[in-house]
């Protein structure tokens, strides 16, 4: 399976470099700010599937910059899709949990109605709906809260913090699934395999690492697995305020991964401590 990827540096593009053997495009090669380019990359390849894992992911600074976020999460994944679907190549696009309002407890099904509460959400859901409406074989995984050894993610910012600090206040009241960029990479490898051989494979799916926590029980397990005497207190979501704002409800529901592809939502905090030995001594 010849496997052409969009990211090179991500957390999602690197863990799939590690598990397989794939191309992978940074900026110099495919820049999403130029969407008929990174289609035309897709014409000219002679890979099997695409996987895109490349975003605009800087959910504060996306406030500021919502026009250049849309062409990069919403026209560059449009150009993309289009691009699969004409030479008949499944395409598999990544989304987030702030697709979603992030009202009331519920995890969130995929038949749910969507309703981004900021600039990165919108040019997401954008992505997704050009996705769809391209018409060709394509599968569009929403996940969240995504940490790894790579890039930048809470895990990294918690343990950089554990450095120079002794107590922390962190956010409780937004609830939803860590998930470790390794298990997302897994998921999609598996996902470009099954669709690959079976053509009606596809669709919108979930996943969210299990257990649902709060970004304040995040944290404390984080400094529990890394044995850092960091004192979390709990704070509402009001008393740490953010340019953007935050669903308090990302629970995911995987029911239709599971179903469809076999794939099971992954436990985060076993994840954790994979991610917390690859980091041992360097954070
Ligand atoms: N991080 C998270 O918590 C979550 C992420 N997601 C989604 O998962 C996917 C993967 O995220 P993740 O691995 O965390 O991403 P990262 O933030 O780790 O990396 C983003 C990647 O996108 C690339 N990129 C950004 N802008 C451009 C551009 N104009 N042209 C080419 N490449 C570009 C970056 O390249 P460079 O290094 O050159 O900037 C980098 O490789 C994304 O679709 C994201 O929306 C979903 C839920 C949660
Ligand atoms: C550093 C810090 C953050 N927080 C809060 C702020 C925020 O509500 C929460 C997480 O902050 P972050 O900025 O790391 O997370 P954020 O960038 O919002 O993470 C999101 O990224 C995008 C790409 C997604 O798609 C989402 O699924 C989600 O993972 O923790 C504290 O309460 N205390 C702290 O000391």
């Amino acid at each position: 399976m010849r496997i052409l990827i969009f990211g090179k540096t991500g957390q999602v593009a690197t863990e799939l470099q590690l598990q397989a053997d794939v191309v992978a495009l940074g900026r110099d090669s495919a820049d999403l700010s130029d969407p008929a380019a990174c289609a035309a990359v897709i014409a000219a390849s002679d890979c099997d599937v695409v996987i895109n894992a490349a975003a605009y992911t800087a959910v504060d600074r996306a406030e500021q910059e919502e026009a250049v976020a849309h062409v990069i999460n919403g026209d560059a994944p449009t150009a993309m899709a289009h691009a699969c679907a004409a030479r008949g190549t499944p395409f598999i696009h990544i989304s987030t949990d702030y697709v979603f309002a992030g009202t009331g407890t519920d995890p969130w099904r995929v038949s749910d109605p969507v309703a981004p509460q900021n600039a990165y959400g919108r040019t997401k859901l954008a992505g997704e709906e050009g996705v769809r409406a391209a018409g060709g074989q394509s599968a569009i995984l929403r996940t969240s809260w995504v940490f790894s050894a790579h890039g930048n993610n809470f895990v990294k910012t918690m343990l950089r913090l554990s450095q120079t600090r002794d107590a922390l206040s962190v956010v409780a009241d937004q609830i939803g699934g860590p998930t470790p960029a390794a298990d997302i990479a897994k998921a999609a490898l598996s996902m470009a395999q099954q669709m690959l051989s079976d053509p009606n494979k596809g669709g919108t799916h979930h996943f969210g690492g299990t257990p649902a926590v709060s970004w304040a029980d995040f944290a404390t397990e984080i400094f529990t697995q890394a044995n850092r005497a960091v004192t979390v207190s709990g704070i509402p979501t009001a008393d740490y305020p953010t340019p953007a704002c935050r669903p308090l409800n990302s629970r995911m529901d995987g029911t239709t991964l599971e179903t469809d592809f076999n794939i099971a939502q992954p436990d985060w905090k076993t994840g954790l401590g994979c991610v917390l030995k690859t980091l041992e001594h360097t954070i």
